[in-house]
């Protein structure tokens, strides 16, 4: 797109249309609304809510916690809630055997939800990290992480969470031929009408450090390798994100997922350009951190940034966000 020849100031005064609230919603170029968000939520087997200390405003809720929130995502018209567990210490292992309990708190909350709320939509993370001890993502052979064993435990894991009801499978583990494997598995188990969002382009990130302490995830280093890196992305790529995208496309993801958000929007830009897919941004846990952070310092407006924040979302042409944000910002737009 080019820019017609501006006449010369002061023929062209750019400060006209912005005079007024009535002009500038007039020219407005993007808007969010509740319809844009997927409400990021952490369940946990216990009772009640339990706050995350390093995600103020975000608490880890039971499986009837999770139920009412379904109903509160449908009141303020949040069309989607993304669902991650927070697992004991104790029932975790090598391989994550407990991603794949028919009866875990995964399944127990999606049938929660899918019951309160059905006209709902839940996405399921597929990735072995809540599960392990060692908080990789898949299975540990000669101190890496083996892809091709890793993606039979995920179709496992997939198959039970699709059993469970879930609508949206999302591979956060960044195996290669991960969606192949789901899509292939949904097909032959006759679950036409699962879709999957896959975390195609996901980058091996500092901004997940609250969502470990969220979930309970096991510190890195210890039991394997200390950080994923030979499985997320270098930070440093671009021309790679569009080569992970195209391959999820290819393999049959109905929906792509760039991760971190804002520090990787060049990314979702590009993605939105080259592939004409719904596109997705994840504003993980580190981003919400920062602004309640800086906002509790009295150093930035809380509610200004989260609006802000997730408006660059929309400017970059992402369809939409995962945020712990949703329930706030649906409820700030009014819906
Ligand atoms: N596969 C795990 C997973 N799924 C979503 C997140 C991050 C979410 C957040 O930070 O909010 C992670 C963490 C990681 O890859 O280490
Ligand atoms: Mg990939």
């Amino acid at each position: 797109m080019t820019v017609a020849p501006l006449a010369p100031y002061p023929a062209t005064r750019l400060r006209r249309v912005r005079q007024a609230d009535w002009s500038r919603r007039l020219v407005r170029e993007t808007t969010l609304t509740p319809s844009d968000l997927i409400w990021s939520m952490v369940v946990h087997e216990g009772e009640g809510r339990v706050p995350v200390a390093s995600m103020p405003g975000v608490e880890r809720l039971s499986v009837a916690e999770c139920a009412k929130a379904a109903v509160e995502a449908r009141d303020l018209g949040i069309p989607c809630i993304a669902i991650f567990p927070y697992i004991d210490g104790a029932k975790k292992d090598a391989t994550g055997a407990m991603a794949a309990d028919p009866d875990g708190v995964i399944s127990r909350a999606v049938r929660a939800m899918k019951d309160a709320a059905p006209e709902v939509g839940i996405m399921c993370d597929v990735a072995l990290d809540p599960f392990t001890d060692h908080g990789h993502d898949g299975l540990i052979k000669d101190g890496d992480i083996d892809n091709d064993s890793t993606i039979e435990k995920l179709v496992e894991q997939a198959l039970v969470q699709t059993r469970a009801g879930c609508d949206i499978l999302a591979p956060s583990d960044m195996m290669d031929g991960r969606v192949a494997a789901l899509r292939s598995a949904l097909e032959s188990e006759g679950f036409q009408k699962t879709m999957i969002m896959s975390y195609a382009a996901k980058y091996a990130s500092a901004f997940y450090g609250p969502y470990r302490d969220a979930i309970g995830s096991g510190k890195l280093g210890t039991l394997g390798p200390a950080d994923k890196k030979t499985y997320q992305q270098d930070p440093a790529n671009t021309d790679e994100a569009l080569r992970e995208v195209a391959l999820d496309i290819a393999e049959g993801a109905d929906m792509v997922m760039v991760k971190p958000g804002l520090p990787y929007l060049d990314i979702v830009r590009r993605v939105v350009d080259e592939f004409a897919m719904p596109t997705f941004a994840f504003q993980v846990s580190g981003e919400y951190a920062m602004i309640m952070a800086a906002a509790a310092n009295g150093w930035i407006d809380e509610q200004r940034a989260i609006l802000e924040s997730l408006g660059a979302f929309k400017r970059a042409g992402a369809d939409g966000v995962i945020t712990y944000f949703a329930p706030r910002a649906a409820r700030m737009l009014g819906a």
